[in-house]
């Protein structure tokens, strides 16, 4: 893995004009170099590296500290980790490092070095100093208005107690920071300072001050400094005390409830209520009594709490920032709600005012007269689960707690780990997304309910005339293929002498007079893309003539070239060769049958299934004995959307939030598939496929998300190579492989490596961070349970890193003890 590398001039010091160009052309040099060669994962401990092979220091940094810095020594490469820029020597030792708030990273990083090539990218100046070989560390500054916060943070970090200084940063020792003075200690001086932690971490000194509001994330999440000092239990014992010890309790006047501060009664109130605001924070918010709904001042509702507590002020129209002119409990809703309210039928024209109740009926001000009840309906949930809207708890009932009861105060587990993991499926059509969705629902133990299966019966019924309509119109092709022959070798065996009628000619691949009125209307009704609105509808009408005609020789003879039919899916077979069967009333799809048809249901293009994995049932024996360690009540749903709703962009994922993740399935297949488009281009799908991905991975909406890549139809990936190279697709043209003729398996192992890294680089290159990938077989239980477990284990890690990240030096989140999943996993 050799890294890019760049020369760059050496940089004058003199004047801050000078030094502005000079930064702008360094920064032009990365960002030529960035695009042509993607930046490769260093998989030793950092996410992402760029060597720069310049002299001199950053162009950016003397001006503003003066002449006076001492010329450093020469600076070879430049890291990227999360949070900040390190600045290494050829032998690779850190010489000074850009701390950044790691919040902001990215827009900073960015900012500065115009990766995203922003119009007016603000260049940094340093306002440390680089100090000799073993220097400290400085800050960046962007805007003047920044400097103050980027100057209170990234300062060198020493001991408060020994004063010992990180020399070499990159091994220096971690500090452990005190949640109320922040004063650091090292590793040797942790315990002396902070004694026997009553309240977690404090300096004795500090203990029974509240703390900083700033270290409040962090409160009980532990960190390796800790763990490397405490033992298991101790760690255990003092971070359930950081967490639940009174001191560290939020202060009643912290927090605003309908603009007015509560009392340390009304918080008690708030805290012990039966369904708290979990994980609450000092700040201003709103609350709805009558229907427990809860959110941030100026924000839409962010969750349910009890209703009817007695705290804080009145709910106010405006106090949720609405302007829909629909109100609810006298607060203007916003345009979210507004298009739940909608989506769930729910009547509610302009200036309509709804009475809405803890248990979800509501009625409209003034009339006396229930109409429903809102999250009654299953959909309803569901959307608003889609659109990060709460939904009430099931039970709204329950006993009453003792609100003094200050036990009860830390935050509910069961809410925490009641959260839904979200999960977005996304793929290219014909990627296999329906299959896996689908092998995920009969894993997970879910059942298709009556109507679904009656969906899924009439979808299968629907395909059958579909994969007919191909056939049909291969047989025209190939009976006039026949003619064309015919006539220029005379009469041939294929012609039937005595089947004139009406003077055509027949071939074997001849139709009755009856069938080829039908055979033009289905493929009419195809051709104007009118298929859905007669089928399932009418496919009982045609079952019978369906049936006869697949029985017909011509129809027969056509099928065994079906090869030739391009747009005849491998399914088609399976289904078409039961044609009779299907097509009957009495059909009932089995799950073999529910699998292997084409689409899932609701066929609108979006599908939702929700899972906890401990109800999960092993299917195989070898996991039966390695028991799931997932929390209970880890809920994930699954979210599929149909690759059909492409076309108008992207726009909707705008709409959706807090995805846990996006699993982005491609099909292995697919290197020699070519697609056609609406203006009658064609292009290999391996390339759409990438394009989507590429897109998705840029998209805003997903800055922040994992991405698992799901490399499918590995099965028929496998057989394929044996007859087609990969390198036909131009992506992979440079692919080698070891001893190709050897042995199929590992030929299709070295091209499926291959493609993982082939994705993970570009992956890489956009966002420096790692691509998660998995093979799977769609159509086989296992090899999708397997994907699963990975992608849960992915999500686990990322969840454990980003807290570990809240809290820790960056470095930890990068460091090789850590176990990763496995980045590319396999069978
Ligand atoms: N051989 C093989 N076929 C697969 C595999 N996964 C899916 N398929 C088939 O590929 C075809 C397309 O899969 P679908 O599940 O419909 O994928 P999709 O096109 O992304 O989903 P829709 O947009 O709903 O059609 C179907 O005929 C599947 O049965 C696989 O791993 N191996
Ligand atoms: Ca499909």
């Amino acid at each position: 893995m050799a890294d890019q590398e760049l020369k760059i001039q050496e940089l004058s010091e003199s004047n801050a004009a000078d030094c502005a160009t000079e930064s702008t052309k360094w920064e032009e040099h990365l960002r030529k170099m960035l695009p042509a060669g993607a930046p490769v994962p260093d998989e030793d401990h950092l996410d992402y590296s760029i060597t720069v092979e310049y002299q001199g220091p950053p162009p950016c940094l003397p001006s503003s500290t003066g002449s006076s810095i001492p010329k450093p020594p020469k600076f070879t490469s430049l890291y990227k980790t999360q949070k900040s820029l390190l600045i290494t020597q050829k032998n690779r030792k850190v010489v000074s490092r850009i701390q950044l708030d790691h919040d902001s990273f990215d827009e900073k990083y960015e900012k500065l070095f115009s990766f995203s090539t922003p119009s007016n990218s603000p260049v940094g100046s340093c306002d440390s100093k680089v100090e000799d070989e073993k220097c400290g560390e400085f800050s960046v500054v962007f805007d003047n208005d920044e400097v103050d916060e980027v100057r209170s943070r990234g300062k060198v970090r020493e001991c408060s107690r020994c004063g010992g200084g990180g020399r070499m940063i990159w091994r220096r020792e971690r500090r452990e920071g005190c949640i109320v003075c922040g004063r650091e200690y090292c590793r040797n001086c942790l315990l002396k300072a902070m004694g026997s932690m009553p309240e977690g971490r404090k300096c004795v000194g500090c203990i029974g001050k509240p703390i900083d509001e700033a270290n409040r994330e962090r409160l009980g999440k532990c960190s390796r400094m800790l763990a490397s000092v405490c033992n298991h239990l101790e760690v255990k014992q003092i971070m359930k005390a950081e967490k639940e010890c009174l001191a560290n309790w939020i202060r009643p006047e912290q927090v605003v409830i309908n603009g007015k501060p509560l009392r340390e009664e009304d918080l008690a109130e708030l805290l012990g209520c039966v369904n708290p605001p979990c994980n609450l924070r000092p700040g201003r918010y709103w609350y709805d009594k009558d229907s427990g709904l809860w959110g941030k001042e100026g924000e839409k509702p962010d969750r349910f709490i009890s209703a009817n507590l007695n705290v804080g002020g009145k709910l106010l129209a405006s106090a949720s920032n609405g302007n829909t002119k629909v109100y609810i409990n006298g607060r203007e809703i916003t345009k979210l709600e507004l298009r739940v309210l909608k989506l769930a039928n729910v009547e509610c024209s302009r200036d309509t005012r709804f009475w809405v109740y803890e248990d979800g009926s509501y009625e409209e001000e003034g009339q006396n007269n229930i109409k429903g009840n809102i999250w009654g309906k299953a959909s309803s949930r569901l959307i608003c689960s889609l659109f990060s809207l709460p939904v009430p708890p099931g039970n709204a009932h329950g006993p009453k707690k003792d609100p003094t009861n200050f036990s009860a105060r830390p935050v509910p587990e069961h809410l925490e780990q009641g959260k839904v993991q979200k999960l977005l499926l996304l793929g290219l059509e014909g990627s296999g997304t329906s299959t896996i969705f689908k092998q995920v629902r009969f894993i997970y133990g879910n059942k298709f309910t009556a109507q679904e299966l009656q969906d899924i019966k009439l979808m299968i019924q629907r395909n059958i005339f579909r994969f007919l309509s191909v056939v049909l119109e291969g047989r025209e092709y190939f009976e006039d293929e026949a003619f064309l022959e015919g006539s220029a070798h005379g009469p041939s065996t294929e012609m039937s002498s005595q089947g004139l009628l009406d003077g055509q000619k027949q071939s074997v691949y001849s139709i009755k007079q009856r069938f080829r009125s039908f055979s033009d209307w289905l493929l009419d009704v195809v051709a104007i893309g009118d298929l859905d609105t007669f089928f399932p509808a009418a496919a009982r009408e045609y079952a019978p003539i369906a049936n006869e005609l697949w029985k017909d020789p011509a129809i027969q003879e056509t099928y065994k070239r079906r090869e030739e039919l391009h747009c005849l899916p491998d399914v088609a077979k399976f289904f078409l060769d039961r044609a009779i069967e299907i097509s009957s009333n009495e059909y009932e799809p089995s799950e073999e049958d529910i699998l292997y048809a084409e689409g899932v249901t609701p066929n609108n293009g979006l599908a939702i299934f929700e899972f906890s994995p401990v109800d999960h049932i092993p299917i195989s024996e070898t996991y039966s004995d390695s028991l799931e360690v997932h929390p209970p009540s880890t809920k994930y749903q699954l979210i599929r959307f149909s690759s059909k709703g492409w076309s108008d962009g992207y726009k909707w994922l705008e709409m959706f939030e807090g995805f846990r993740a996006v699993v982005f399935c491609v099909s292995l297949s697919d290197y020699d598939q070519v697609q056609a488009h609406d203006n009658g281009s064609l292009s290999n799908k391996m390339l759409a496929s990438r394009d989507l991905f590429e897109s998705l991975v840029r998209h805003p909406s997903f800055e922040d998300t994992p991405f698992v890549l799901l490399l499918n139809k590995y099965d028929a990936f496998e057989e394929k190579l044996n007859l087609v190279p990969l390198t036909v697709c131009e992506w992979f043209a440079d692919f080698s492989p070891f001893r190709p003729h050897h042995n199929i398996q590992s030929l299709a192992n070295q091209a499926y490596f291959y493609i993982a890294v082939k994705y993970k680089v570009l992956y890489t290159s956009i966002t420096g961070k790692k691509l998660f990938v998995s093979q799977t077989r769609a159509r086989d239980r296992t090899s999708v349970d397997e994907a699963f477990k990975y992608i849960r284990e992915v999500i686990n890690w990322d969840e454990e890193a980003r807290n570990m990240f809240l809290i820790n030096d960056n470095d930890s989140l990068y460091s090789p003890e850590r176990s990763f999943p496995p980045n590319i996993r396999q069978d």
